[in-house]
């Protein structure tokens, strides 16, 4: 079997769409908690959004070439989703790549390792979700996978899962579950806006979910 996969199955786009109006906590919370990445792995700016199909890499330690090939590889809307092998000590994605994922029209990467030249990714603007900043440049030996599922913490990702990240973090959600979750994301936003009339009109959060307050009389 190939170790570099281009043909994946994608969500409709109507449904990733669709998805990207809810935040990532809420997607989470709807999806019965399951998908959240790390909390380590946080976008370079604060207001650095994604939502898109997962392209899958395995990269080796300390080399980037398969997130090259991945620039290639990826159709336009899709994010990259970069596991390491757990080193992150090295700048895997830099702003050259920046440059080259904008021109193919890419969404944005995601990886569980470093990124570098953090203040021209920040300036063009391209959402990058990392462990942080690494200043080391990586080798070019080649290694690694595209497009076969990945593990990042606890989470497995499979090629064409929707990643969705915002300043709170990351989540993935499976393919094949993206509706009902869609569905509940709904239900409970629409849930949380009656909550928010309900402190509007003065009631307390322990009142609202009834939960027993020492400090309210009974
Ligand atoms: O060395 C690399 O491939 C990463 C990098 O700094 C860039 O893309 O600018
Ligand atoms: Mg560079």
């Amino acid at each position: 079997m190939s170790r570099i996969r281009t043909q994946i199955e994608r969500p409709d786009q109507e449904i990733v769409r669709m998805a990207a109006q809810f935040s990532a906590a809420t997607l989470l919370e709807a999806g019965g908690k399951k998908g959240a990445l790390p909390s380590g792995i946080k976008p370079l700016g604060p207001s650095m959004k994604i939502c898109g199909p997962a392209v899958t890499v395995s990269s080796p330690p300390k080399d980037n070439i398969m997130l090259h090939e991945a620039i290639i590889a990826a159709q336009p809307g899709d994010v990259l989703i970069a596991e390491v092998a757990n080193v992150y000590e090295a700048g895997y994605w830099g702003d050259i790549m920046t440059h080259a994922a904008v021109q193919k029209g890419i969404q944005g990467l995601v990886i569980d390792g470093c990124a570098r030249d953090g203040a021209d990714i920040r300036q063009i603007g391209f959402p990058v979700f990392s462990r942080g900043l690494c200043i080391q440049g990586t080798g070019k030996n080649g290694g690694g996978t595209i497009n076969h599922a990945i593990v990042i913490g606890e989470v497995t990702i499979e090629p064409g899962d929707l990643v969705v990240g915002d300043g709170d973090g990351v989540v993935v959600i499976p393919r094949h579950e993206i509706e009902e979750v869609l569905s509940r994301a709904q239900q409970r936003e629409e849930e949380e806006e009656r909550v928010r009339q309900l402190l509007r009109e003065g009631k307390t959060t322990m009142e609202i979910y009834g939960w027993k307050s020492e400090l309210l009389p009974s």
